[in-house]
């Protein structure tokens, strides 16, 4: 299906410039790409993940307070009511609503992690990071069984900190080396998710 006119442009349309500023703050490393346009889809890309993670773990909050952020073509589409997600109900539309969503934010973050490298070395590892990190708050409502209204899709400190040394050598120049060898395989083949 096609994506919803309404709220994911709404996102697009507030996230651009916040990834766009971040890019001159951060720079570029000129040795690995010429220009800052290289770098501004994937830029533009995570501000839109980052917000779009926020809004599918803050579901059961914004209710709450009488608020949609969902799309609602696209909660339409998926036959789940308004009033049903007032009520904070989860059944198997819901489910396939909130997988939709999850779906479209995780090829966001792909296309973000590819313009990561084109960072400057010093803003790599911070970017790295917070993706990794933010991108496991998915992870986090799939464990849940998709219910962001009774449950909150939390990363533990722990988890966080265990994150931190993977963010660390997925930032390293290790391609040619030996640990580039054993770390690649070993990262796609049993730290990432199949579909992360
Ligand atoms: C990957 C490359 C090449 C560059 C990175 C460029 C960057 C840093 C982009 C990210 C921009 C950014 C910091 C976006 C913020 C997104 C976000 C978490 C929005 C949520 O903010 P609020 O809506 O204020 O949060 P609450 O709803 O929790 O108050």
């Amino acid at each position: 299906m096609k994506p919803s006119m309404n709220s994911i442009c709404t996102v697009i349309a507030w996230q651009e410039p916040v990834g766009l500023m971040a890019l001159p703050i951060l720079s570029i490393d000129p040795e690995r790409c010429t220009s800052e346009a290289e770098a501004v889809e994937p830029a533009i890309a995570l501000g839109i993940a980052l917000q779009l993670t926020n809004i599918l773990r803050d579901v059961g909050e914004d209710a709450l307070r009488g608020r949609i952020y969902l799309p609602l073509e696209e909660m339409r589409h998926f036959g789940y009511s308004e009033e049903e997600l007032f009520s904070g109900v989860v059944n198997d539309r819901y489910q396939e609503l909130i997988k939709f969503q999850i779906a479209r934010v995780r090829a966001y973050y792909r296309t973000a992690e590819h313009g990561i490298a084109k960072l400057h070395p010093d803003a790599r590892l911070p970017i790295r990071a917070s993706l990794d990190m933010y991108r496991q708050i998915l992870d986090a409502i799939e464990e849940n069984d998709y219910d962001n209204f009774h449950r909150r899709a939390y990363v533990s400190k722990l988890k966080k900190a265990l994150t931190l040394p993977v963010s660390w050598l997925r930032v390293q120049d290790t391609e040619g080396t030996w640990l580039g060898r054993l770390w690649g395989p070993f990262d796609r083949g049993f730290i990432q998710r199949p579909n992360g």
